[in-house]
């Protein structure tokens, strides 16, 4: 436990309880928030093994720019590679000053070019300055993450927002405020991938086909019972349920939980899955005496000594 205490952020939602969370250093970004859960007490602080990653754009119901999903990456990232971090709590800030909530509403139509999402001001100069769909990039590590995340719909779950929605591991939805619309080809775009895929997976081919093609809204009760949440809650209860699932996961062995991740992805990740798959099985037999011996003889000139290491039955 640290002796000091860091200090309370900013509260940036109306969810947000700030006494749990302290701003994580270097991401000072204004269209996501990102923030370590901690533990303040009379004798200090202590990091706990959630995250909470936030759209921060509630006047346009945290659209996404491409600014956004840098920004998004890069938290998503940096929470990937935080050893001690088991859960990604992925919502939205707000309300927005009309009242109303909102996880995110996809692509910023505003700044939609012809071959893409168009930086704005100064970012216009970055080294990818032509349309970017890079939403798609946030998505896959979604996928190739080993911690769980877990959406906390707290508001409207639209288009591109609906997709990070379905690629998310567990997701659980405000009651009175989540609301579901899938509304890509209401503006010509098609999230053909894991939006439709995953989702068609998770409620039924047909319900996903209506989902799409008639993009009417549904609730959070609604997509309780057809399995696009996990469960409905009270809105004042989202973020504790949350962070109730992120002590859970902390209590389960890491290496199963990050093996299951990776095992439910696994058929439809083809072979992209099957390598994230087999890359943490590496890291498992590379902690076995026997291939610590295939290291050591390499090194030290020998043929390796296989004998206390026979093969299964
Ligand atoms: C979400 C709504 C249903 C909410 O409706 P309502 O509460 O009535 O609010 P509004 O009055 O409509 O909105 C308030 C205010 O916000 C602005 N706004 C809302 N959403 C957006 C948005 N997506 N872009 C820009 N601005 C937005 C709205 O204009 C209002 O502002 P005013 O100034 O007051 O006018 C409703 O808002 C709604 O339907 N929103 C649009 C949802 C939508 O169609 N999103 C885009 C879908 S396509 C997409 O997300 C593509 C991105 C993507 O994921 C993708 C797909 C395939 C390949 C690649 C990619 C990729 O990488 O990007």
């Amino acid at each position: 436990m640290s002796e000091l205490h860091s200090p309370v952020p900013a509260q940036v939602s109306d969810l947000m309880d700030a006494t749990q969370w302290r701003a994580i250093d270097g991401f000072a970004d204004d269209d996501v928030t990102y923030h370590r859960w901690v533990e303040r007490g009379a004798d200090g602080e202590r990091d706990l093994p959630a995250v909470r990653i936030a759209f921060n754009r509630p006047e346009v119901r945290n659209a996404f720019r491409p600014q956004t999903v840098d920004q998004l990456y890069r938290a998503l990232d940096h929470a990937r590679m935080t050893a001690d971090v088991g859960t990604i709590v992925l919502t939205g800030n707000g309300p927005a000053a009309d009242g109303v909530h909102a996880f995110c509403s996809g692509g910023d139509q505003r700044i939609r070019g012809r071959d893409g999402y168009l930086y704005e001001g100064s970012a216009a100069d970055a080294p990818a300055h032509g349309g970017r769909l890079h939403i798609l990039e946030v998505q896959r590590l979604m996928r190739t993450s080993p911690k769980v995340i877990v959406a906390a719909v707290n508001g409207w779950a639209a288009g591109g927002g609906h997709s990070l929605n379905v690629v998310a591991d567990l997701s659980i939805a405000s009651r009175e405020h989540a609301r579901f619309k899938q509304t890509d080809a209401n503006v010509g775009s098609f999230d053909a991938g894991y939006g439709s895929t995953l989702l068609a997976r998770q409620v039924g081919d047909k319900r996903a086909r209506e989902i799409f093609f008639l993009a009417r809204e549904y609730s959070a009760d609604d997509a309780e019972r057809w399995g696009v949440v996990n469960e409905s809650v009270p809105h004042a209860q989202l973020e504790a349920r949350a962070l109730d699932y992120a002590r859970i996961v902390a209590a389960k062995s890491p290496q199963a939980i990050r093996m299951l991740k990776f095992a439910f992805n696994l058929a439809d990740d083809g072979l992209a899955g099957q390598q994230v798959f087999a890359g943490e099985a590496t890291r498992m037999a590379y902690m076995t005496d026997e291939a610590q011996e295939g290291r050591d003889a390499f090194l030290e000139h020998r043929a390796p000594d296989w004998r206390d290491f026979p093969y299964a039955f």
